[in-house]
């Protein structure tokens, strides 16, 4: 492959092709992002010509778009049964761990991740890194009661840098009322450990970090997709 890369087509193709797992009957998991984007696109086409579903949101923008595409979606906070979640990604390693919450909806994407059977990744191939961290900081959410202290913990925890997120001069405040941290470090050694070393830091909420959850993993390219099952546990 040679650049210049059509990145919105590559990811279009793996929306398309994540929509094939989805079934008759079933609950699905809407992610957040511009991936996730074509995927709600997608679905609405299936949806508008019979396919029955419900759809569980994973942000006020992604309920927005599915409601206008006529994906019926699941308001109450119920105990789901999610039967697939699928979503975008902002890194992807070799053992499908993800670094996720560019977009700032981390929160919420790993909830609903954490409630289905299957969580179905979908990426572009510039997405695919050899080791997470590096050209992309890690977002972690944090409450915004003492987050200067967070993030120096933070950065004692991992040797990196805590940069509080702005977005057009004002901080970025997600859709629960926190703040977002993000994590400027070299390639992260230790994804897992770093992940459990992270969550025993007061006012985290969650990190970015997505750890053995990805079931599939499909990547767009220029001359289609790459599906990748996960190993089984
Ligand atoms: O908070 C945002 C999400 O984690 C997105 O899924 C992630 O940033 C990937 O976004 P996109 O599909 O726009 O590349």
């Amino acid at each position: 492959m040679t650049p210049p890369y059509d990145l919105d087509a590559e990811k279009r193709q793996a929306a398309l092709k994540a929509t094939e797992f989805v079934r008759d009957g079933m609950v699905v998991g809407l992610g957040t992002g511009t991936t996730s984007k074509h995927l709600i696109l997608a679905l609405g086409e299936r949806v508008c010509a019979g396919l029955k579903i419900q759809a569980v949101p994973t942000s006020h923008d992604t309920a927005a778009l599915a409601r206008q595409s006529g994906i019926p979606l699941i308001e109450s906070d119920n105990a789901w049964m999610i039967d697939v979640a699928i979503d975008g990604a902002d890194q992807v390693d070799p053992a499908l761990n993800l670094v996720k919450g560019g977009g700032g909806a981390l929160l919420k994407e790993k909830i609903v991740a954490a409630a289905a059977k299957q969580f179905i990744v979908m990426v572009d191939h510039t997405k695919l890194v050899p080791g997470l961290g590096g050209s992309f900081p890690l977002p972690i959410e944090v409450v915004p009661f003492g987050w200067g202290s967070t993030a120096r913990n933070i950065e004692q925890v991992s040797g990196g840098k805590a940069v509080l997120r702005e977005r057009n001069g004002t901080v970025f405040q997600t859709e629960a009322g926190h703040v977002i941290l993000d994590l400027h470090m070299p390639k992260i050694a230790d994804p897992a450990t770093l992940e459990i070393e992270l969550n025993q830091i007061p006012g985290i909420v969650e990190t970015g970090l997505f750890i053995g959850r990805t079931s599939m993993l499909i990547v767009g390219h220029a001359q289609g997709v790459d599906v990748t099952h996960a190993p089984k546990p």
